[in-house]
């Protein structure tokens, strides 16, 4: 039954809808698809990123009807709360939506509506591919190398949000029953402390691994990676590694292999259509990132890692202004780019589009309209390499030409005209 919405119109279009058999969207070809904005640069991006959507869409025939819904600042404008019924009920209701980033205040004030949307909707999987575009600059010698996907849980770890302010009864009760009770003595110094628990669950865990996995085969990749700090946080982190290795032998032991059979059994040389399931402590991985970044490929992680690991890896392709991602559920999918609400650059119609144009980018290749996904993503590489770009790009690029945020994604709807 459709939300009675109190403050938003629901535009003309059709509803995507989900067939649980087939575990598939069935996509209209004018779906209504809701969109924040959100605060800072969201608002310079998110409108501009919407044109180049409306290009792609119309130059393959097909037409989205937007559904503007609030969150962060304008909805608090609006309706006088961050994250109101009308917007959790619409991106729950139309299933594919795209967002904007929302600020989260540091150390109080509420807690991230981002992560809050993720766990309502049950989005448990956070995607962030990282590749090279054509003439992106890069502060690596071969930026080529990189193209990774990164699965990052998103319900749990220590973004589950439970966790005591020093000085409140609360963490002097879980200070007494973790010393007292569970055996920790002399382990938390004393005086003020503030405490945070980090559930990782077999489900969570599971659920994850099994979505980079399945990617990972119809997607023809290579391997499978999964990043943790098992060696230090044994029975969170390393139980992520033991539980996606588990995962792996349980649900595809026909499709997979392990590094060690790897090496012992074909001498480093994967046999056709294996996927090799691996892992890296997240320390490693990080410096490999940098200089093993062609042995990688598909990343599987609990959610801090994957949170360090995306803006680390984005950097080195061109930086956060290009850096996508989408978040999803069992037949949901909200697209959202890596970056934050950068306040110091919003409202000056300066910050990079691309991370949001490319986050359209997967919304459209998961309404299954493959072809404006392509048209999007070489327009936008049409539009680097002709050294036109953003400040935060033309700042690295010699001979480069600095365009404000609407005049540059102006050019990239031009692109599409002209690819189409
Ligand atoms: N999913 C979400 O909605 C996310 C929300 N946040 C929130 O955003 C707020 C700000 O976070 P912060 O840590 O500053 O991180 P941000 O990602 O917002 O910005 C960090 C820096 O990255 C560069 N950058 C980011 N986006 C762009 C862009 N589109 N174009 C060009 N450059 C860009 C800028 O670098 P420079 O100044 O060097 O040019 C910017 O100062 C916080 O409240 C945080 O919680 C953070 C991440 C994700
Ligand atoms: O929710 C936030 O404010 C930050 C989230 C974040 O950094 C991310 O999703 O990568
Ligand atoms: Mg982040």
């Amino acid at each position: 039954m459709s939300h009675d919405y109190e403050q938003v119109d629901v535009p003309d279009g059709e509803k995507v809808t989900y067939d649980e058999d087939a575990e598939e969207l069935v996509v209209p070809d004018n779906p209504i698809v809701p969109i924040i904005y959100g605060d800072g640069i969201g608002k310079d991006v998110a409108p501009v990123a919407q044109k180049v959507l409306d290009a792609a869409a119309e130059a393959t025939g097909r037409d989205i009807s937007w559904m503007r819904v609030y969150a962060g600042e304008s909805a608090r404008d609006k309706y006088g709360e961050n994250l109101p019924d009308d917007t959790v009920e619409a991106l729950r209701e139309f299933r594919t939506s795209i967002k904007g980033p929302l600020t989260t205040p540091v150390g109080s004030g509420f807690r991230s509506l981002n992560v809050a949307l993720r766990k309502k909707l049950d989005l448990y999987t956070n995607m962030r591919p990282t590749y090279y575009l054509e003439g992106v600059p890069s502060p690596v010698k071969a930026p080529e190398e990189m193209d990774m996907v990164n699965f990052r849980e998103n319900t749990e770890d220590v973004y589950a949000g439970i966790e005591w302010e020093a000085g409140t009864d609360e963490v002097e009760q879980v200070r007494e029953f973790v010393e007292d009770e569970m055996g920790f003595d002399s382990t938390i110094h004393d005086g003020p402390v503030g405490i945070g628990v980090k559930p990782v669950t077999e489900f969570g865990t599971k659920r994850l691994v099994r979505q980079a996995i399945e990617y990972a085969i119809e997607n023809d990749r290579d391997s499978v990676t999964l990043v943790h700090k098992g060696n230090i946080m044994k029975f969170t982190e390393g139980a992520f590694r033991d539980w996606g290795y588990e995962l792996a032998e349980e649900e595809f032991p026909e499709e997979t292999i392990d590094e060690d059979t790897l090496w012992e059994e074909y001498d480093g040389e994967a046999p056709e259509g294996k996927v090799v399931v691996k892992d890296r402590i997240a320390d490693n991985m990080l410096q490999q990132l940098l200089t093993r970044t062609g042995d990688y490929d598909v990343l599987a992680m609990p959610n801090l890692n994957g949170d360090y690991l995306s803006d680390a890896a984005g950097a080195q392709i061109g930086g956060l202004g290009i850096a996508p991602g989408a978040n999803l559920g069992d037949g949901r999918v909200l697209a959202e780019p890596v970056h934050g609400s950068a306040p110091k650059h919003a409202g000056k119609d300066k910050a990079n589009p691309s991370a949001m144009i490319l986050s359209g980018r997967i919304l459209l290749e998961q309404l299954g309209w493959d072809d404006a996904a392509d048209l999007v993503h070489d327009a936008v590489e049409q539009q680097i390499s002709s050294k036109r770009v953003t400040y935060d790009l033309e700042r690295q690029v010699e001979g480069g030409e600095k365009l404000a945020a609407s005049e540059y994604a102006e050019e990239i709807v031009e692109n599409i005209h002209d690819l189409a």
